[in-house]
């Protein structure tokens, strides 16, 4: 499935936070966000799969208009890791990795035979296969997090939206999830904040700031010293890795004169 948001403008306590965002997801692609705290990531991701109205725009799956259809015909087919992963009340891991099952499943209908491997497989590409029966609130956040990545897993979606998926993980599990995700095979929009990951897993970036999107294209022409300086006001040198053949960015340090020079 593709994805296409066209104009979508979000407006949160009378500020224009999403303004006028325009992008699009080809089927198979994995697309990152990027760009400073606060400058509407998350706000943009929500808007798409519908935990925030926007004020204006659209957003199409394919042939779904996901913000007209129902909650349950988009949870068919798009799979979302949000930002915060904390519950009230205690589940297994397995109960909670079952869970992506539910937009599968008719108004108390059980789990059958294929949902439980379904849901073992998800665990095992985790590495989490030893912890079904753990509660769930014990993992630690690095542990959630791939809980939560399994559960997305064994919703089998057609398209995937995540918000830092790879937050709390240790470097492992952050090459591991994105690798997994990537071989997903399946269209799919993340925001990152790890530029250098960023450029090693996406195919394509959009650079968000202030709410708009300021840049766009594949990550070695976009991510220059200059686009870095601008959006996230850090002073870099951006190099070819030697050793990975790779897009490297050597941090040096936050000089408001880079901002001036690109201006
Ligand atoms: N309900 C709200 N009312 C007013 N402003 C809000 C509301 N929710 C979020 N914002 C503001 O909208 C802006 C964008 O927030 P958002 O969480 O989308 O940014 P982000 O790019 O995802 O940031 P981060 O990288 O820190 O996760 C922030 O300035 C935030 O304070």
């Amino acid at each position: 499935m593709h994805l296409h948001v066209n104009r979508l403008c979000v407006s949160l306590s009378g500020t224009d936070i999403v303004q006028e965002v325009t992008l699009r997801v080809g089927a198979g692609q994995f697309v990152g966000l990027i760009g400073p705290n606060g400058c509407g990531k998350s706000t943009l991701l929500k808007s798409i799969y519908k935990v925030i109205k926007p004020r204006q725009g659209s957003v199409m799956l394919s042939e779904l208009d996901v913000l007209r259809a129902s909650p349950k015909a988009v949870a068919q087919k798009l799979g979302v890791v949000g930002q915060f992963n904390d519950l009230s009340f205690d589940f297994t891991v397995q109960e909670m990795v079952a869970m992506g099952r539910t937009p599968h499943k008719g108004l108390l209908e059980a789990d059958n035979r294929q949902d439980s491997l379904i849901v073992e497989e998800a665990l095992r590409r985790v590495n989490l296969e030893h912890y079904a029966q753990r509660s769930y609130n014990s993992l630690s956040g690095g542990e959630k997090q791939r809980v939560i990545l399994a559960r997305v897993m064994a919703q089998q979606p057609e398209f995937l939206i995540l918000d830092e998926p790879t937050n709390h993980l240790d470097i492992k599990y952050q090459l591991q999830i994105l690798t997994i995700v990537r071989n997903l095979g399946i269209g799919v929009l993340a925001a990152l904040h790890d530029l250098v990951l960023s450029a090693k897993y996406c195919d394509y970036l959009y650079v968000m700031k202030k709410g708009q999107v300021v840049a766009s294209g594949i990550p070695e022409e976009i991510l220059t010293k200059a686009l870095i300086g601008d959006v996230f006001g850090v002073a870099c040198e951006t190099y070819i890795n030697p050793v990975t053949g790779e897009l490297g960015i050597a941090y040096l340090d936050s000089v408001p004169q880079v901002r001036e020079q690109v201006h």
